[in-house]
């Protein structure tokens, strides 16, 4: 039997929650089924109960308190937990057929999918073994960031980043687009979506603001650790490898506007499809929930 799941990340209130729950609404307003999945253990309010929640497991709170560890230490804590005690995902989803979508929201540390391989294991976990899920991945970047190219773009390379650390069906969503959508022309905007490294080299910083030297605030100050030319030729080159890799493209999200989280729905349904076409499984695969070294 197949299953089919989606798993929420981005950075720090980049809309997650808020999706999920605008694609619970859009799901059971066309009568599909969902089962959600909280793995977020800071997360305290949802339009929907949660049918798995992390915190049902560990709290976020208590680990702080006991093992005296600050929020992002007590979130990986929680994590590894989690990949200790695996069953808390497999026995419930042991039930889920494939008229569900199974939909699970994420934290927003950046550190989960970036610096400790946490979540691959995680995805593995889900995609392998017993469970067998055809997953997808969604990552959403605030669109809000396009005023600020170099962040939009910092943004956009996390996204291939995680593109490249989970190696699963993966779609990019620009989020919180009713913030932007009449601020930017139409033509702009597309090289947005479509990342255009050009973007950075129309980059006039103000030039009241430059190259004075000691301004911390300034990342184009004279003074900076890393002076304005120098700032700006990494950005280019960061720009540039994403414009080499070619993989990154948003759709676009407004979480109120149904017809958005419809669309967004249908390329996740359509890449997980496509992969499961494409891609015969390994069923016998170890996991590997080895953290490494985290220095
Ligand atoms: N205008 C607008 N605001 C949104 C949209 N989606 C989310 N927000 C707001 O953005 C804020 C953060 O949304 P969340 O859904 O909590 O973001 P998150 O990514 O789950 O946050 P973390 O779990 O803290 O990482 C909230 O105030 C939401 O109301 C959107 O499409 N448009």
């Amino acid at each position: 039997m197949s299953k089919f799941g989606t798993i929420v990340v981005g950075p720090a209130g980049a809309g997650k929650t808020t999706f999920c729950s605008a694609l619970i609404s859009h799901l059971r307003a066309n009568k599909r089924s969902c089962f959600y999945i909280n793995l977020d253990p800071a997360a305290e309010e949802f339009a929907y109960e949660p049918d798995v929640d992390i915190k049902d497991l560990i709290s976020l709170e208590d680990v702080m308190e006991e093992m005296g560890l600050g929020p992002n230490g007590g979130l990986i804590y929680c994590f590894e937990f989690l990949l200790d005690n695996l069953d808390f995902l497999t026995e419930p989803l042991e039930t889920v057929t494939e008229e569900y979508l199974i939909v699970i929201d994420m934290p927003g540390q950046i550190e989960l999918y970036t610096h400790v391989p946490i979540l691959p294991a995680l995805v593995k976990h889900l995609m392998r073994g017993s469970l067998n899920i055809n997953m997808c991945a969604a990552y959403l970047l605030e669109a809000t960031f396009i005023v600020d190219r170099p962040k939009f773009f910092a943004g956009t390379l996390s996204a291939m980043s995680a593109m490249l650390m989970l190696e699963i069906p993966h779609v990019n969503i620009l989020s919180k687009m009713d913030l932007v959508k009449g601020t930017i022309a139409r033509r702009d905007l597309k090289r947005f979506i479509h990342p255009d490294v050009g973007l950075l080299d129309e980059e006039v910083p103000d030039s009241t603001s430059h190259d004075t030297p000691g301004d911390d605030d300034d990342p184009y100050a004279a003074g900076n650790v890393m002076g304005g030319s120098s700032f700006r030729r990494l950005n280019r080159a960061v720009g540039q490898l994403i414009d080499d890799f070619s993989m990154v493209s948003f759709l676009q999200l407004d979480a109120q506007d149904e017809d958005s989280v419809g669309a967004i729905l249908a390329y996740i349904d359509d890449a997980i499809q496509y992969h499961e076409a494409q891609e015969p499984k390994e069923p016998n695969d170890e996991i590997d929930t080895d953290m490494g070294d985290r220095d």
